[in-house]
């Protein structure tokens, strides 16, 4: 039986290391990958969109989806739920499509005792000092709540032994190239055409 379904590929990293910046530009040159737009109950943040970038819920409509099974995985991130809708990835799996997920590190450990075979990659900042300027320059969290992604950091940055790929994300254009040479990698490992010739050689 040969594995008609697509990779799970999974992005995490620290707050403010480019998550979201390095996907963005992926999407832009990567499109046969799928994104799987996650559910929180954070606040929107000015030019932030429901269904573009979060699926926008409350604390109790959050909770409601947990007691039914509907996530994937879920974390709680500093002061917010946040989480991957189930169906959608594995429906767009079964598809044969690719699915992209960007999520913290709870969650990514969540996904890796349910898909195991998923392609898990950390993103890397540059330095300490760099993360720290990044998160403040962006200007989307108050001084409290930098200082409270920052500690979540570090206990992040200690998972990353657990991920398959670790990519320094110190120049947006060559840390998207690394991931798009890892997606390839991963396509080249599980190639079904080789497969396929594989298996009509042994049932010969
Ligand atoms: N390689 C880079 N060099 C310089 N600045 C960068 C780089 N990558 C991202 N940035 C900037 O760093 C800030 C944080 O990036 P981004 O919001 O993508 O991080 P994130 O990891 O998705 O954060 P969070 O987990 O908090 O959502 C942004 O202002 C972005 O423009
Ligand atoms: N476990 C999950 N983590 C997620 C998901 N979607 C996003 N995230 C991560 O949360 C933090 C904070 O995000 P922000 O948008 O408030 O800055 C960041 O690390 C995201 O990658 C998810 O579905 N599950």
């Amino acid at each position: 039986m040969i594995d008609e379904n697509g990779i799970l590929f999974i992005l995490s990293g620290p707050s403010g290391v480019g998550k979201g910046t390095v996907r963005r530009e992926l999407f832009k040159r990567a499109n046969e990958l799928k994104y799987s737009i996650s559910m929180t109950t954070r606040e929107m943040r000015a030019g932030e969109a429901e269904g573009v970038d979060y699926f926008y819920r409350t604390n109790e409509e959050f909770e409601q989806m947990i007691e039914a099974g509907q996530l994937l995985e879920y974390a709680r991130f500093v002061n917010n739920y946040y989480g991957t809708p189930r169906k959608y990835v594995e429906d767009t799996l079964q598809d044969g499509k690719d699915v992209f997920l960007e999520i913290e590190v709870q969650g990514a450990m969540q996904v890796k005792e349910n898909f195991p075979e998923g392609v898990f990659i950390f993103l890397f900042p540059p330095s300490l000092e760099e993360l720290k300027n990044r998160i403040v320059e962006r200007g989307t969290e108050s001084q409290e709540l930098v200082l409270r992604r920052l500690k979540e950091a570090r206990k992040e940055i200690d998972m990353m032994d657990a991920y398959d790929y670790v990519v320094v994300n110190d120049n947006v254009d060559t840390a998207v190239t690394k991931i798009q040479s890892i997606i390839q990698s991963e396509h080249c490992k599980r190639d079904r055409i080789a497969k396929q010739y594989k298996k009509l050689l042994e049932d010969d």
